[in-house]
Order: C-alpha cells, then structure tokens, then sequence
C-alpha cells in the first residue's frame, strides 16, 4: 500500500465500513454486493488489460463471452434477470453487454404490456435464453417524436396477421442494442393500422433470425450501425422490414386490442418500458460519478507536484482548487444516490397501481422521473469530465479507467430520452401543476401556497450551515423561475399567440425553470433523507458537510439565479463561498475515506491512478508495456520511418 494513502486512511475521522453499510442499505446488502462480486470478478474472461489493445470485433466477441460467463453464472446461482443481485451484477460489470437491451427493455415490455396468455408464451423462451431480444423503436429519422415513427403494422383480417414494413429509408429501425447480429427477436414500436385507420404507436413481437442458423428470415435486412463513442460491446443495429407478416397474437395486448380496436386507458402506457430504464439512469449517475470521484480523489492524495511552501511537493489533493473541483463531485454522486433511492420507491409504488389497472400515477411518474434523468446524467457527465482533467495527463490515459466510464456514459444524455425532450417534457407536468396546485404531488408541493415574496434570514456563515434554509433558498430559486416563465407564457397567449408557439418561444426560460426545481428537488431530498437516517455522531458530521457542501456549492454555481430571485443578496452569497471554503477544509481530512466507502472493487475500475493501494506509477508502466507497439523494440513500420529519416528535402 502506498504510504500516502495509508496515511490518509489513518486521518480519517469516521468508520469507512459504517458509511459502506448506509450506502449499500445495510451490511447484509454490502456482503450479498462483494459475494456476487466475487464470483464475477475471479472469471478472467471478465479481464479487461487489454481492453484498448483489441479490434471492435474482438471487443463484440469479448462481449458475447462475457454475456455466456454471466448467463452461465445466473443459472448456477438461480438468478432472475429481473432480480435485485441481477441487477447488482449488472452494475458490477457496468459493460453494455449485447445482450443488455434483452433484459433491461424487451423482457420488461413483454412483462409490462403482454396479456396474461401473452406472457406465459413469451416469458419462459426470453428468460431462458431460447430468444434474445431487442427494443426496436428508434428510426433512421425519428427517435424523439414517437408520434412520427413510419414503420407501420397493417391488420390483414382475412390471415388475421400484422403485416409489417419500413415503408422509406427514415423508417429503417436505427440504434436498437443487440440489434445489429445478436438478436433474433425485437419488440417493434409501429402505427398500428386496421380497416385503413391508423390507431398510434404499438409494439409487436418480431422474429427476425432464424432460431437454426441465426441468418435473417426472408423480409429483413438487418446490420450495425458502425462504431460510436461508446458502446463497442454492443452491436447498435439497423432493422428494414419488408412486408414481414406476424400472427396477429404478437401485437402486445395487455392495453389495446386490435381486431375491432380498443383503445388502452392511457396511450402513454405503451412508453412504460423507457420510464422504467430512466428511473435506473438516475441511480446509474450517482455510480458513475462515485466511481469517478475515487479515482481522482485516490490519485489526487498519491499525485504530488509543485509547490505550495518551498522545499515542499505536496499532493495535489491539498491545492483549494482541486478541492473545489472534486469535492462536489463527491457530494453531488452521494446526493444523487439518494434520489435514485426516491426514484426507484416511487417506480415501485405506480408500477403496483399500474398493475391494480389504476393508471392515472404514470403522468406524474413520468414528469419526475424524465427531468431527474436529464438532469442527474447531464450533471454526471460533466462530472465525469471534471474528474479526468483533475488528473492531468495520465487521467488522459486509458490506464486512467476514466474512458470506459466517459464513453458509456456521454450516451445517457441522448438514450432512453433526449435530455432536452425530457427536460421539456417534466415542465409540461411542472406548469400544469403550477396552474393547478392543488393537484401538486409532494415533489412539487411548495407550488401549492402563495408565492409570497421572501428574504433569506441569513447573517452569518453559521445560517448557511442550516437544511431548512438552504432548502428553502432552492425552493425559492425555483419559484421565482418558474412564476415569472409562467407570466411570460401567459402573455404570449395573452396577445394572440397559440399555446405550443408560446411553449417554444418561453422553451428557453422553460428549461431554465425545470432544471432550478430538479436541483431543489435533489437538495430536499438529500438532507431529507439524511435526516432520516441513523447513523454515529461522527459519521453524520462527515455527512452533514458533505451535504452543506452541495447546496452551498449548488448556490455559488447559479449565483445570478439567487440573485434574480431578490431572496439573496451578495453579502449572502459571499458568506456562501466562505462556507465553501470551510466545508473544502473539514472534508479535505476525510476524502479518501468517503471514495474508500463507494467500495468500488479495483477489478470495477480498471484504473492505474484509481487502485486501492495507490502503486500508481508502476500500474501505468506495467500498462504501457501492453502497448501492440511494444512488441518488438523496433516496430515493423520501421521501413518507412527509415526512407523519412534518409530522405533529402
Ligand atoms: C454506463 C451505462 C449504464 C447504464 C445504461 C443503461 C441503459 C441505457 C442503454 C441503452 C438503452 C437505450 C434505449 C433507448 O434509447 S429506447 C428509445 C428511447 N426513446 C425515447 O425515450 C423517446 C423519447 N420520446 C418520447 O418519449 C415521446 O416522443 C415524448 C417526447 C414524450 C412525446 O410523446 P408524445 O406522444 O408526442 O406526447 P406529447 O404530445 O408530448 O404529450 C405528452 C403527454 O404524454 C405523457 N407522456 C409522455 N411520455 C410518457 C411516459 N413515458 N409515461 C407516461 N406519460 C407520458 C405526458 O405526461 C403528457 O401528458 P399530458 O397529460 O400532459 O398530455
Ligand atoms: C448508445 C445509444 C443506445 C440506444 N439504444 C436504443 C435502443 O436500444 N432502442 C431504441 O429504440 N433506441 C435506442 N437509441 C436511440 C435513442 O433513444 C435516440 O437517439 C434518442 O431518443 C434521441 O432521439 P433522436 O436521435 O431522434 O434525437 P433528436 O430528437 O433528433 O435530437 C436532435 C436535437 O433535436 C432536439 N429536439 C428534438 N425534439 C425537440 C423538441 N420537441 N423540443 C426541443 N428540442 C428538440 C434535441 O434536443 C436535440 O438537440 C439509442 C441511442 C444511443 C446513443
């Protein structure tokens, strides 16, 4: 172990095992996490040394070696894919497997929106492995605007099948996971058309490889899309139907039935499946970022260089600036931690009125959940970003652990929901409770008094270190975003323009509104959920910093929002920044301490500056040496290099 770090450990003021428990839920949930770690990471098909030395290829059959070792694994251990230590197995190995849109999005739509019939048929094959799946929605032209999808099912009543096609070159599916030369079945989103009426968007069950000799049934073109910024694992694929005919069981009926059309209760139904991943994603942010935060925390408090006083090169984790941009990125994934816990209670209680056939919970659980999913993954990312530059140049290595991270990641603001649309999509929910708020839900229950204008009672660095008011000043924020969006709104209707150019007109100021409540909503939710906890007297002073550290930082961040709003004044705001610099202080002792309690198991990382025992430098050698180019002292493109060096200008 490498005497900086040891030392740091030493310093700590709380017990690093007590922290690890609360994160995890308890010490029964830590030790079933290490077990299920265990058995993965002591399979050496899941190395990953050589990760950045393989072609593409290699890398898809990495993938698929990868998914048969952990198939092979839920079956020894009997466990679901729909299971919690799935679940902690799939974020331990956080590798987009091909077979990842399988069990995150085709299963739980055949789950979610399959009759009873249809899921007895259907279920056992998908979680046996006898089909493998995709979530085939997105087209070559549309992704956000479901609405405009072109792939069409027609309802031929005389065979009683869907016929379905991808009428234009847009329609082509375009990006579904596993798509391209895994899968062999998709849930397909198309309009549904019966007796020449079109009835929306659907899903329907596809075959489109032979289950013999996996090559594609007559009617399908189907390929990846080539390489991305991430992702390599999986194969994004391209899907063009042509005039495919489906027995008329493989249209998901759960809602709406076709042959003499009934409509489901709520259209909106058939979007299920994306709420579902997008209350994962909130969680996923706070992993990402935890994951992150350790790597540069660990390499910050090993890295030494200049000098603050003469003679004396100290870690880098000792600069103010380094604090200040790494620490909250600490505090901000401990905060997101929290919300994904809220998201995931919240899921758990609409998807239980849901199946009571009580639908009217899904609006609102969409509103939350698409504006902390836009929210928490934008954040993250930058996040993500913030820790690499932090490390200088070898956090611009691959050695460094940060890309398979970055990579991945950068996808979240566009997958499962452009994070623009969905931002808009939770203010349409936040403005219609604005206007109405009695019908406010508890996330958005301060709309629901009188918008009476207030001072933030704050004198001292001391009042800055309260819950309540910072708390409060997030909420205020909030409101005076979105009641003056809404004034402005009103006006453009008020002189003559329609509802939606008046929506797009304000759409700037919209989004404005919706980000200030998602940050209220995360701070509440933050010191709320601390409050709730038990935890030792030392822990919860840690905690408490932390906490105090994200609000505060939150404010200085948006600064002129605090301003605007007239509830703070820049006397406050200095105080602000002073408690910042404290909070940088208090916490600077235990930062080590707090990544050692995300528990990320060095195998997790992959990271020569992120390891637990901080042997950085001799890591980043040992890695260089796996360099193609070190194979031989003197690599074959010599000859060339020779005829430049020889050559005469
Ligand atoms: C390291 C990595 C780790 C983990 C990664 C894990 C997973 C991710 C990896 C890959 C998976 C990626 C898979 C995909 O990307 S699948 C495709 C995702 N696509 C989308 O999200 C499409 C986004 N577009 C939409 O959802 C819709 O088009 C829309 C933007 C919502 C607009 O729909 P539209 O029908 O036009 O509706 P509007 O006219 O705007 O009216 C809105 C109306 O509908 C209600 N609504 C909308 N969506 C939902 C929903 N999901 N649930 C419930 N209700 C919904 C909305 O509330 C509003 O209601 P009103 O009462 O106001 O009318
Ligand atoms: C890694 C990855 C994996 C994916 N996996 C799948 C999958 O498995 N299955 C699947 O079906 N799809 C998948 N997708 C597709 C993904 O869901 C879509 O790309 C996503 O929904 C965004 O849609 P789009 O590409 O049409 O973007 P667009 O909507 O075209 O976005 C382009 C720009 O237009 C803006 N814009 C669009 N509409 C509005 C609006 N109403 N108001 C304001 N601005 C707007 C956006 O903000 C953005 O800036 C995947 C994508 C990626 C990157």
């Amino acid at each position: 172990m490498d005497a900086p770090l040891l030392k740091e450990r030493e310093r700590a003021t709380f017990n690093v095992t007590e922290l690890i428990h609360l994160l995890n839920g308890s010490e029964e949930e830590t030790k079933r996490r290490k077990e299920l770690e265990s058995w993965l990471y002591n399979n050496p098909v899941f190395r990953q040394d050589d990760r950045y030395q393989i072609s593409r290829e290699e890398v898809y059959e990495r993938g698929l070696q990868k998914t048969r070792e952990l198939v092979n694994l839920c079956r020894r251990k009997n466990i679901k894919f729909d299971s919690l230590d799935f679940a902690r197995l799939n974020i331990s190995t956080l590798e987009e497997l091909p077979f990842f849109l399988h069990v995150i999005m085709f299963i739980p739509t055949i789950r979610g929106q399959g009759t009873e019939e249809q899921k007895r048929k259907w279920l056992p094959l998908a979680e046996d492995l006898k089909i493998l799946g995709t979530y085939a929605q997105t087209e070559l032209g549309h992704g956000t605007f479901l609405r405009g999808l072109e792939t069409k099912a027609t309802y031929d009543v005389s065979s009683r099948e869907f016929i379905v096609n991808s009428p234009t070159i847009t329609s082509m599916k375009w990006w579904p996971g596993g798509l391209g030369k895994t899968c062999n079945y998709a849930v397909i989103a198309a309009q549904l058309y019966t007796k020449g009426k079109c009835y929306g968007i659907h899903m329907f069950i596809v075959q489109l490889r032979s289950l013999e000799d996996h090559k594609p049934l007559p009617g399908v073109t189907i390929g990846d899309i080539g390489n991305k910024y991430g992702f390599h694992t999986v194969d994004n694929g391209f899907l063009r139907l042509d005039n495919v005919r489906i027995p008329y069981e493989n249209m998901l009926m759960r809602y709406a039935k076709a042959c003499d059309y009934i409509p489901p209760v709520n259209p909106k139904i058939n979007y299920g499946t994306m709420t579902s991943i997008r209350v994962d994603l909130v969680k996923d942010a706070s992993v990402i970022l935890a994951a992150a935060s350790t790597i540069a925390i660990r390499y910050s408090a090993v890295r030494h260089q200049t000098e603050i006083r003469p003679g004396e090169e100290p870690p880098v984790l000792d600069y103010i600036t380094q604090q200040f941009k790494l620490f909250p990125q600490i505090a901000t994934a401990i905060a997101f931690h929290f919300a994904g816990d809220y998201m995931h209670r919240i899921y758990d209680k609409v998807q239980s009125e849901i199946f009571d056939g009580h639908l009217s919970a899904i609006t609102e659980l969409h509103g939350i959940s698409a504006g902390l999913k836009a929210f928490t993954t934008d954040t993250s990312i930058a996040g993500v970003e913030i820790c690499r530059r932090a490390c200088g140049g070898h956090g611009y290595s691959n050695a460094s652990g940060f890309q398979r991270f970055y990579e991945n990641w950068l996808g979240s603001a566009t997958y499962e929901g452009e994070n623009t649309v969905m931002y808009l999509q939770a203010a349409r929910y936040l403005f219609k409770c604005y206007d109405n708020p009695k019908e406010a839900p508890e996330t958005m229950s301060y709309l629901r008094y009188p918008q009476n204008k207030m001072e933030w009672n704050v004198k001292s660095a001391d009042d800055v270190s309260n819950y309540a008011t910072l708390i409060t000043a997030f909420e205020q924020r909030a409101l005076s975003k979105i009641s003056s969006t809404a004034k402005k709104l009103k006006n453009l209707t008020h002189y003559g323009m329609n509802r939606n150019d008046a929506w797009n007109a304000a759409s700037v100021d919209i989004l404005h509104s919706i980000k200030a409540h998602c940050h209220y909503f995360i701070v509440k939710n933050y010191m709320q959920s601390l409050n709730h906890l038990k935890m030792s007297s030392p822990l919860r002073q840690v905690m408490t910093a932390v906490a105090l550290l994200y609000a505060n930082y939150g404010i200085d961040e948006h600064a002129g929002d605090f301003l605007e709003s007239g509830f703070m004044n820049g006397k406050q705001i200095n105080l602000v920044r002073a408690k910042i610099l404290q909070l940088l202080k208090e916490i600077r002792v235990n930062a080590v301490a707090i990544v050692d309690s995300f528990d990320f198991d060095d195998r997790f990382l992959r990271s020569a500056l992120g390891a637990y025992d901080g042997n950085v430098y001799n890591r980043l050698f040992k890695w260089a040496k796996l360099s193609p180019l070190n194979k031989t002292e003197v690599h074959s493109s010599y000859k060339y290099l020779r005829r430049i060096l020889q050559s005469k200008l």
